[in-house]
């Protein structure tokens, strides 16, 4: 196994992804940064220096499960204390398995900014995949906002709420294109012929088969990607083999990957549109493009056909086939423990809490404490945290689901699920009305340091008794990432065998940011030391000795 070394300047930049010129996040000066790419086993190592000025950093690895390195998982807060303009931050860890990963900020709404990447980790040399193609493309896609995260924060944080809303673009690996002509913009802010906002262009060669590992690292936009005229063969979902099935269009939520063969088969006289559309809201962003390039047609020739539309924003069911066509691939992905030892029901509700907005798990809004909760839970320093666990369900009996509740009781708690080490554990995401009539929502959940098996989906509530009867003990796939849709659940299951620190929330970054989300510990106490780079903030300042 080798080392891949990467060097790393994050800093502010003028970008215009999207023809309208706003202040971005970069790596190396792009956005997204670089797609590492690592061999099973590598050791990646980045050096980042955080040349933002007057703002911390942290960035996390999203699908490596960091097994025996969990304070470089970048979560701030959570396993390490943010990066301080000036520092360089060593992070260094193994790629244990093939496959599509991503990674992005994890501070704040950092993320947003489009501080984001791909990790792309190849079989050892010798080994190949169980299915074949000519070359591998890693696509990321994300929405984009015009304001600064500062707004944005800013507003979700205040009384009154103001919700950020949807986003203005969307971006095909960073580029998109807004209309420059919306009226009451200021001059000199959009251009529509900078180059910076052309078209991003994916070149094909006639009768080839390519391998397009397609991420999702959206704001808010759960996204329908599809190819004009062709059609995409699933065959990896989040780093795991699936059985292949084929789709027009791909439904990806954020935080997933999936790679897809597609073969230019099509009359190679022309370019075609490759489009990504938001699915679940009713949202005005218009549709993301780039241009799908038969060589040796002119990469920048637009198709001659009017872009697809994609699939009706409400429409449920096609999301939930794609979900039900997904299997494990036959001898790559082991069946789960057939029980568990522990069940955690998560009811997801927004609510209102001193008058502000936000987001609970079983009436807990989680809030992140100063102290990164490695550092508390290993060096016990119970003062920085609260010590009373999250609850393990709620009244599911007395709880109506459909309707808008009040939640009076609900809190914001800084607390966290101590796990069994190597117990097996059950988690059901179970949706419910938003504090709007007649809304619910689709949330994208992600948890670190490990994968889970998806064991089952429903609509309506959740029955303990009936449901898990009809859990797929057989061949269900794994993930690190899975949605949970409006008014329905999602069963998962994983094994708590890696010691650390790991949050479980909603990719949706304002969601997160409004305390959606929870922590786990397991084992912590079999770790050793962790490394004094990850330390100086809260409880730790005087942690750093010379
Ligand atoms: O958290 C959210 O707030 C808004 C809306 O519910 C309140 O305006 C919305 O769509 C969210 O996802």
């Amino acid at each position: 196994a080798g080392i891949r070394h990467y060097k790393w300047e994050v800093k502010y930049e003028y970008k215009s992804q999207d023809c309208y010129k706003k202040l971005a996040i970069t790596i190396n000066g792009r956005t997204p940064g670089p797609t590492i790419e690592a061999r099973v086993n590598d050791t990646v190592v980045v050096e980042l220096k955080n040349s933002l000025l007057t703002e911390n950093v942290a960035i996390h690895w999203h699908g490596i499960r960091q097994k025996g390195t969990p304070w470089f998982d970048g979560t701030a807060g959570v396993t390490q204390c943010p990066i301080v303009p000036g520092d360089t931050f060593v992070y260094k860890f193994v790629v244990d398995r093939p496959g599509t990963y991503l990674y992005h900020a994890h501070y704040g709404l950092q993320r947003e900014a489009g501080l984001n990447g791909m990790i792309r980790v190849l079989l050892p040399p010798g080994e190949s995949e169980p299915y074949t193609y000519d070359r591998d493309r890693s696509i990321l896609l994300t929405d984009w906002y015009h304001q600064s995260t500062y707004e944005q924060a800013t507003g979700l944080s205040s009384l009154p709420f103001v919700w950020v809303g949807e986003p203005q673009s969307l971006l095909i690996h960073g580029k998109g294109k807004f209309d420059c002509s919306t009226p009451g913009l200021k001059s000199g802010l959009c251009n529509a012929t900078n180059p910076e906002c052309s078209p991003y262009v994916i070149t094909v060669v006639p009768g080839k088969t390519y391998r397009l590992r397609i991420g999702s690292l959206t704001s808010l936009a759960a996204l329908s990607f599809e190819i004009e005229g062709h059609t995409m063969t699933v065959v990896e979902a989040d780093g795991h083999n699936v059985e292949p099935f084929v789709v027009k269009n791909l439904f990806i939520y954020s935080g997933e990957t999936y790679s897809v063969l597609i073969k230019a088969d099509q009359a190679p006289t022309r370019n075609y549109w490759a489009v990504s559309k938001v699915v679940s809201r009713n949202s005005t962003t218009p549709n993301g493009l780039a241009i799908f390039n038969y060589y040796p047609n002119h990469p920048r020739r637009s198709p001659p056909t009017v872009p697809p539309v994609g699939p009706a924003w409400n429409d449920v069911a096609p999301r939930l086939a794609q979900g039900e066509a997904m299997k494990a691939r036959q001898g790559y992905i082991l069946p789960p423990p057939q029980t568990s030892d522990r069940v955690i029901v998560m009811l997801n509700t927004q609510n209102r809490i001193n008058g502000y907005t936000r987001w609970s798990v079983n009436n807990v809004s989680y809030n992140l404490p100063d102290t990164p909760y490695l550092i508390a839970v290993k060096d016990r320093l119970n003062h920085v945290f609260d010590q009373t666990p999250p609850p393990d369900g709620y009244d599911s009996q007395n709880y109506d689901i459909f309707s808008i509740a009040n939640n009076t009781n609900a809190t914001t708690s800084s607390s966290i699920y101590k796990l069994q080490f190597n117990s097996t554990v059950d988690i059901i995401l179970q949706n419910a009305n938003t504090m709007n009539a007649n809304n619910s929502e689709t949330h994208p959940w992600h948890l670190h340091g490990h994968d889970f098996w998806v064991m089952g989906y429903g609509q309506g509530k959740f029955d303990i008794n009936s449901d898990p009867k009809n859990y797929n003990l057989v061949n269900p796939i794994m993930k690190n990432t899975v949605s949970v849709q409006p008014y329905g659940w999602t069963a998962l299951r994983f094994v708590a065998d890696n010691p650390g620190v790991w949050a479980f929330h909603c990719h949706i970054e304002a969601h997160f940011y409004l305390g959606m989300g929870v922590v786990f510990e397991e084992g912590v106490e079999m770790l050793g030391r962790y490394p004094t780079s990850i330390t100086g903030c809260g409880d730790t300042k005087g942690y750093r000795r010379p």
